[in-house]
């Protein structure tokens, strides 16, 4: 199914003492009918439609809504730290982030937070998904790669840790020019977080053969 950019205007942002320009489109026909955003950035923050990206890798980064940690700055997660880090970046190197509305790994914010009272008797945060009767991840990523066919993107530069991310763009027909690391944002409240992804997530982070103190918890 075709999506197409259905508005585009550009917002002055702030955030964490970092200030920059994006341009943001809105789609219609998105697969799931979520309103994810696209955030254009640096180079990339002026009017893109009619500019031929073929030849162009721009930095893109696919960011989940996380409410707990994008606004309210909880360390439980990695999530706030990375959203400026991307920014920071992506206006830097041009690209694009895209903001998409999945939350708690898709299963929704309330069962994240239900989630995470099960993390605090023990579970991992992969278990406790598994025992509210969710997958592990919920994610799909196809609506990002829509957003990405309709701002004309065909290779792109991908800012992250999480393989699968890389793969299902890659299945949904997008050149994978270069998967680029995240920094590890870490930190005592998030330890155990980051240790279940590295070990059970195969999220690419350094932090499984080293970190703080001898290196991470096994959950
Ligand atoms: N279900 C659940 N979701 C969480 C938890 N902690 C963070 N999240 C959500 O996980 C998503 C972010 O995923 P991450 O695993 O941090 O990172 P990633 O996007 O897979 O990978 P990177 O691109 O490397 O950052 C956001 O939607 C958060 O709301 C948790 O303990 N349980
Ligand atoms: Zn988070």
């Amino acid at each position: 199914m075709d999506a197409r950019i259905r508005t585009e205007l550009t917002i002055p942002l702030s955030l964490h003492g970092f200030s920059t320009v994006g341009r943001v489109f809105t789609f219609d026909g998105l697969l799931d009918g979520r309103e994810h955003l696209a955030i254009g950035l640096g180079s990339c923050s002026a009017a893109v439609r009619g500019v031929p990206a073929a030849e162009q890798s721009p930095l893109v980064r696919l960011h989940s809504e996380c409410l707990t940690g994008d606004v309210l700055g909880s360390e439980r997660c990695d999530c706030g730290p990375q959203l400026h880090e991307s920014l920071a970046r992506i206006t830097d190197e041009g690209g694009y982030l895209l903001y998409l509305r999945q939350e708690g790994r898709g299963i929704g914010l309330y069962e994240k937070l239900d989630a995470y009272t099960l993390q605090d008797t023990g579970l991992d945060t992969y278990q406790a998904n598994l025992a509210l009767g969710h997958e592990a991840d919920e994610r799909d990523y196809t609506p990002a790669a829509q957003m990405l066919d309709a701002l004309g993107i065909r290779r792109l530069r991908l800012l992250t840790n999480n393989p699968d991310k890389a793969a299902q763009l890659e299945a949904a027909g997008l050149v994978i020019a270069e998967q680029v690391p995240t920094t590890v944002h870490l930190s005592d409240a998030n330890a155990r977080y980051l240790a279940a992804k590295a070990l059970r997530g195969a999220h690419t982070l350094d932090v499984a053969v080293g970190g703080r103190g001898g290196g991470l918890p096994d959950r």
